[in-house]
């Protein structure tokens, strides 16, 4: 692997994109390596959460490969085609099983806002920047981001951030709902890190139940939804975690 740099870090996998040369914009080498790393996250049970972000502290990623893409891609075709490839690549992660997490370490532009939103969480510097700028370039998000996006900040606030092509500061961000949490870029990887790591010391069967749960929940009505979730909190009852949480809770009360 080159361009993109695989770490765990206690029960984290840390996958970064690394070409600060081109401010993490991600090109063809990036799209092949991305889902290698994923898969290995996913197969490795001693890693409970996944922290995606960027080489540097200038750039969470620039979006696609503006200088490769534009020899490359020619017609619309080619685009669709190339373009199938990475929404596949965030379809993986918005439907992983373990938490996603994107740590904005820097400018988030187009293609590394639709990265970012796949995410399950999103951790900002407080230098982090987040603008859906493909309006300004004359085209819309192509990788799913907008969908995404509608999902976690509603349509109208999606809309917006959209059509303005509007660049949002860090606070601005978390403000709207689009970051769950702003830390200082002075500490930013050990606070990424630990959010990370907050997710990953949960017990993984109810991790995973939950993700998926709030998942399928979007597309049932409100009783299949409520049912759903009652199948799972049962299916989860006598696991080895909830046993030992009451067991720590009833011997306390002795
Ligand atoms: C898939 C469709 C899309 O994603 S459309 C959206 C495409 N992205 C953009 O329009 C963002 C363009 N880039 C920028 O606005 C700035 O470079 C940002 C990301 C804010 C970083 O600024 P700053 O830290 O000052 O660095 P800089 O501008 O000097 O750039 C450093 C080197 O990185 C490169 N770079 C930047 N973005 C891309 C990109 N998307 N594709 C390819 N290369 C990119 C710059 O060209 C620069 O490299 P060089 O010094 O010119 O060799």
């Amino acid at each position: 692997m080159s361009e993109i740099v695989y770490e765990t870090s206690n029960q984290v996998a840390v996958i970064r994109i690394n070409r600060p040369e081109a401010s993490n914009a991600v090109n063809s080498q990036v799209m092949a390596e991305l889902p290698e790393a994923l898969e290995r996250a996913a197969n490795d049970a001693s890693v409970r959460a996944v922290l995606i972000t960027g080489t540097g502290d200038r750039s969470f990623v620039a979006g696609g490969d503006l200088k490769e893409f534009h020899d490359t891609l020619h017609s619309a075709e080619d685009v669709y085609k190339k373009w199938s490839v990475m929404r596949q690549i965030l379809y993986r992660i918005a439907t992983f099983n373990k938490p996603v997490v994107a740590g904005l370490n820097g400018a988030v532009r187009g293609g590394g806002a639709e990265l970012a939103m796949a995410c399950h969480f999103r951790v900002a510097s407080s230098k982090a920047s987040i603008g859906f700028v493909q309006v300004k370039l004359g085209i819309s998000p192509g990788w799913g981001g907008a969908a995404l996006l509608a999902r976690t900040v509603g349509m109208q606030r999606a809309r917006w951030l959209l059509l303005s092509g509007q660049v949002l500061e860090a606070a601005e961000a978390e403000g709207l709902g689009l970051v769950d949490r702003v830390v200082s870029s002075l500490t930013f990887m050990p606070d990424a890190l630990q959010f990370a790591g907050e997710l990953a010391a949960n017990p993984p069967d109810a991790v995973q139940g939950i993700l998926e749960m709030m998942r399928t929940a979007e597309k049932l009505d409100l009783a299949a939804s409520m049912e759903l979730e009652s199948r799972l909190c049962a299916s989860l009852w006598n696991s080895e975690p909830h046993q030992a949480a009451i067991d720590r809770f009833l011997k306390k009360r002795k």
